[in-house]
């Protein structure tokens, strides 16, 4: 819808109207060629504004509308009837101009913006690329170079940077609606040929073909296998060398492509799972929209390692203050010049002041007592972390909330030691706190609903995609990742390499395979855990039996690189091996290769040829199927929670939309095929075993994902 009033007498204004965003729906499209031909056919007009209402100028095209049949009037004509009109047409840019909103700005002949505002063309990150013209011209105003960065990444601007760039005309602090009035009236009578954008060549660059190669070849290899980055360059290569009319039609060859992909599903289906999470549910009924976070202004972090450190800074931007609690003298002051440095630093990138004086060091834990929350980020002990929370229910005035910070520990048994194990959660960060956008926050049977409203509330201002999950072991993202690594030890022992594993990984579209990722994030960590669990025996047996462990299939393999010392990068051996301890370059390693080999002659074991297909089956298909175990026992809501997790924290390609996601797409039933195939030639092998609720999804004619919710409910109703 669009609404329009005539103001100072002879300016045409025009409003969106589509709450939250002004997305440009068919009902706001007929709304804008309709009000823009009465303005253009009232002798009274001399100019027109449009503007958004609410304070924002317009999100883009109307994303809900691309999976069903688009009706009204197409984007294109609509916006070239504004570019072709005889009288000027400014845009009122305040919020957001993106994707869609940016390109029907394009089409008017001037901007003006607020100075809070920011612009973009984010159709890359669903999938698409700015097909209403956006790839024709914003090159042709901003040059090639320019508007190759924008479109291929999609990141919004400042109405700062979008001046500097010559993309507004004018940046206000005042009412911008007014102020684009005011220069409306300014503009009347004026030639506008200059001012259509279309018409422009696109600026001289020297040696186009050089610039687009190196573009192209950084963006093939950031893009890891996603489609619409390329598609972008491409679109933006025919504005650089083709006349308008030509670069249009490229653009829009381009887009049918991407419009029906897979790629863009996935990618769209993303950008509504990140908002849907925020809609969470606990399985007692407790929900976002009737549990009221509780304020906070002061909080504290007890531990200063490396996690706890993360923390301090990721709570001290978000503007609380922090008390930050380390009793050993020597760690505190190491710690404290750490987060000065990390506060220093992301001050620098965003431009704004350090906030150091936010954040006060402690070596005594009565200092916390008059914090509204504390997160406890001491070593994974449960029994230092038990009496950690002793301590803090003793100090902290009534009602702080107790988080704590573990990946693997049990939240209730910690809540239990608790007076008020209401008062508890979890918060599971991912390393580094403060730059990964990942957090789990992990309500116990007793969590209150306002400790998870509180904790999920903090999540979202820290910038975070955080996901409310029930109690288990590993939660939800590390409960799934188990089976796939274990999956990666057996195809080792059965005759891959861990670089043949790591490149059909990489290929699916991770940014690590398992291999390369467990050099990075240290190959102890998994070995300490598995000694926890009493699997870990001396390494001078052989044959089938050692490697059965608990009754079930186990592999020493990570074990035993661990006896040689061998614990990734940090040692510079792991999996691979590297210049130096600390180097990042994994290289192939010999050592490695014989080692398996000798490996595989002791226990018997023949090495046979594994395909990349084998090796995506086996790992993802594992990870998959614990999923489904995960939504069967009400751990995670529903399936965008999962795939949230997946694509934030966890490396998967985000263009494939999330574990559970890809199964949809893969197709329930083929996804149990194969697993009952792998769970045949391996029985010993437990997650190999096709859930209840996959099998059950499949007996019930595999209902798409946004039925997946329904279908559990029912399922479960009638067990
Ligand atoms: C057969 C072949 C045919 C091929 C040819 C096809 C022809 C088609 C041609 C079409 C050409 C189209 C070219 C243009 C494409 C686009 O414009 S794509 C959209 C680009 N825009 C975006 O990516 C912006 C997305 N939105 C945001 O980034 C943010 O929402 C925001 C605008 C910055 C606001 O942020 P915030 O205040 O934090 O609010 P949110 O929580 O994010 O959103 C609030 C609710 O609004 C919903 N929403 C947001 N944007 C849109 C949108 N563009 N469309 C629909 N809905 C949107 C969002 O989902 C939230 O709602 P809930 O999910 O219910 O919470």
């Amino acid at each position: 819808m669009a609404e329009y009033n005539l103001v100072s007498e002879c300016v045409g204004l025009i409003t969106l109207r589509n709450p939250p965003v002004n997305a440009l729906s068919a009902a706001v499209r007929q709304g804008i060629v309709d009000t823009v031909q009465r303005a253009l056919s009232d002798p009274n007009v001399k100019s027109v504004v449009i503007c958004g209402q609410n304070g924002i100028f317009c999100g883009g095209a109307d994303i809900k509308e691309f999976g069903s049949n688009m009706t009204g009037p197409p984007l294109i004509p609509m916006i070239h009837a504004i570019e072709s009109a005889n009288k000027p047409v400014v845009a009122a840019i305040e919020g957001s101009a993106l994707g869609g909103g940016l390109e029907l700005a394009l089409g008017c002949h001037y901007r003006i913006a607020h100075s809070k505002a920011r612009l973009g063309l984010p159709e890359v990150t669903l999938g698409l690329l700015p097909a209403a013209g956006g790839s024709q011209r914003l090159p042709r105003l901003i040059g090639v170079p320019a508007a190759l960065n924008l479109i291929t990444t999609g990141r919004h601007v400042t109405a700062a940077e979008a001046l500097q760039l010559g993309i507004v005309d004018q940046v206000t602090d005042h009412n911008t609606v007014d102020a684009a009035v005011k220069f409306a009236l300014s503009v009347a009578g004026r030639s506008l040929g200059p001012r259509r954008i279309s018409a422009h060549p696109c600026p001289q660059q020297p040696d186009l073909d050089a610039l687009f190669e190196e573009v192209m070849q950084k963006v093939r290899q950031s893009a890891r296998g996603a489609i619409a980055p390329i598609a972008c360059v491409q679109a933006v290569r025919a504005a650089a060398t083709l006349p308008y009319a030509q670069g249009m039609e490229r653009e829009r060859e381009l887009m049918a492509t991407l419009f029906t992909s897979g790629q863009a599903r996935a990618l769209q289906y993303c950008f509504f799972a990140e908002r849907a999470v925020g809609r969470w549910r606990m399985p007692s009924g407790a929900r976002w929209d009737t549990s009221k976070p509780r304020p906070l202004h002061k909080a504290a972090v007890i531990g200063l390692g490396i996690m706890g450190r993360g923390i301090t800074v990721a709570l001290a931007q978000t503007g609380l203050s922090v008390i930050a609690v380390e009793t050993q003298e020597k760690q505190l002051m190491e710690a404290k010049q750490a987060i000065s440095g990390m506060l220093e630093r992301g001050a620098k990138r965003r431009g704004v002041a350090p906030a150091l004086d936010r954040v006060i060091y402690s070596q005594n834990i009565q200092a916390v007592a008059d914090v509204d929350l504390v997160i406890e980020a001491v070593f994974e002990d449960i029994a230092l972390k038990t009496k950690v929370f002793q301590q803090l229910s003793a100090v902290c005035k009534p009602g702080t909330l107790l988080c704590t910070n573990t990946s693997a520990l049990d939240v209730d048994q910690l809540a239990s030691e608790t007076p008020n194990p209401e008062l508890v959660v979890g918060m599971h960060f991912f390393a580094p706190a403060h730059v990964m956008k990942l957090l789990e926050v992990v309500y116990g049977p007793r969590s209150s609903p306002q400790a998870v409203a509180t904790a999920m509330q903090l999540g979202k201002k820290m910038g975070k995609a955080s996901v409310a999950v029930g109690n288990c072991r590993g939660f939800v993202g590390n409960r799934m990742l188990k089976p796939y690594i274990e999956e990666a030890f057996f195809l080792l022992e059965e005759g891959a390499t861990p670089e043949l594993v790591d490149q059909a990984l990489e290929e699916f579209g991770f940014a690590m395979g398992v291999f390369r990722m467990s050099d990075l994030s240290g190959l102890d960590v998994g070995w300490r855990i598995r000694k926890g669990d009493g699997l870990v025996e001396p390494s001078t047996a052989s044959g089938r039996s050692t490697r059965i462990r608990q009754g079930r299939r186990y592999s020493p393999l990570g074990d035993l690189l661990c006896e040689e010392g061998r614990f990734g990068q940090k040692t510079g051996r792991g999996w691979y091996q590297y210049d130096k301890p600390g180097s990042r370059v994994a290289r192939s390693d010999p050592w490695l290769h014989s080692f398996l080999g000798a490996y595989r002659a002791q226990h018997g074991l023949v090495a046979r040829r594994i395909d990349h297909q084998e090796v995506l089956e086996r790992c993802l298909y594992a990870l998959i199927n614990e999923g489904f175990h995960i939504l069967d026992d009400g751990i995670a809501a529903g399936p965008e929670d999962i795939d949230v997790i997946y694509v934030s924290g966890y490396g998967w390609p985000r263009h494939r939309g999330g574990p559970m996601f890809y199964a949809n797409m893969v197709g329930l039933a083929k996804v149990l095929e194969r697993l009952e195939h792998y769970q045949q030639l391996h029985p010993e092998v437990p997650h190999l075993q096709p859930s209840s609720l996959l099998r059950r999804l499949v007996a019930s004619g595999s209902p798409p994902i946004h039925k997946w919710g329904e279908a559990i409910k029912k399922l479960h109703s009638q067990l």
